[in-house]
């Protein structure tokens, strides 16, 4: 959506860096042709199967990794994972910079170097969602780099504790940036919700949200 009221970044808990508006147009439609690309068969978005039988209502692409409940694996199924292009590790890189490097920064959490080695794509139907939970496969500490596409999301940013309050909702609108890391790294959050109609209409994605979250997963690379 076009705001009229142009919104600022925010840091709404120690790094946590919200950067509205990050990606222009032509970076999102961009992005958008990526994801579409990825996600084709074979290895392509499948609603993750949880261990209690169920089923996760985004769908999910992975690249560098696959993910699954609850670990990183190269082959799930026999189909081998897509490799993480180099340009999207840069772009994470970017991210980071752009998140952290600023005047009123009041935690910096920038490792030393971010060399992202997995993401996860995930598809949002008007009707989906994810629950609170933490990224925790990862056996790095690296801040994790987040981008929304299409729908808006309410995003629930809640405690590094526990599922319970206190939390607090943000939007993610198409073409924003969310880091966190430092000491909101394993913060829980989750999507409750999706706001139906609310995406661009230039950036080839007709209905829904997507969102990409780069990690380093801390794994070495399989000789
Ligand atoms: O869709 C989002 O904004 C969050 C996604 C997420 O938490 C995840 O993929 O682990
Ligand atoms: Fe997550």
């Amino acid at each position: 959506m076009t705001a009229l009221i142009p919104r600022p970044r925010s840091e709404p808990a120690p790094g946590v860096v919200h950067l509205p508006g990050w990606l222009d147009t032509a970076a999102q439609r961009h992005l958008v042709l990526a994801c579409r690309d990825w996600a084709r068969p074979p290895a392509g978005m499948r609603h993750t199967r949880l261990p209690g039988g169920g089923v996760m209502s985004v769908r999910t692409v992975c690249l560098g990794w696959h993910w699954e409940p609850y670990r990183y694996l190269r082959h799930i199924d026999g189909v081998p994972v897509r490799p993480l292009p180099t340009w999207l590790a840069e772009l994470g890189r970017r991210a980071l910079t752009d998140a952290y490097d600023h005047p009123d920064t009041t935690c910096d959490a920038r490792p030393r170097r971010y060399d992202p080695d997995v993401a996860l794509v995930n598809f949002y139907d008007a009707t989906a969602r994810m629950g609170l939970h933490q990224d925790r496969e990862e056996r790095s500490t690296a801040p994790v780099v987040s981008l929304s596409l299409g729908d808006t999301a309410v995003f629930r940013l809640g405690n590094t504790d526990h599922r319970g309050r206190p939390w607090r909702d943000l939007e993610l609108e198409s073409g924003d940036l969310l880091v966190f890391g430092g000491p909101s790294r394993m913060a829980f959050h989750g999507v409750p919700r999706i706001l139906p109609g609310t995406g661009p209409t230039d950036i080839d994605l007709r209905s829904g949200r997507l969102n990409i979250t780069l990690r380093e997963s801390g794994l070495a690379a399989p000789p």
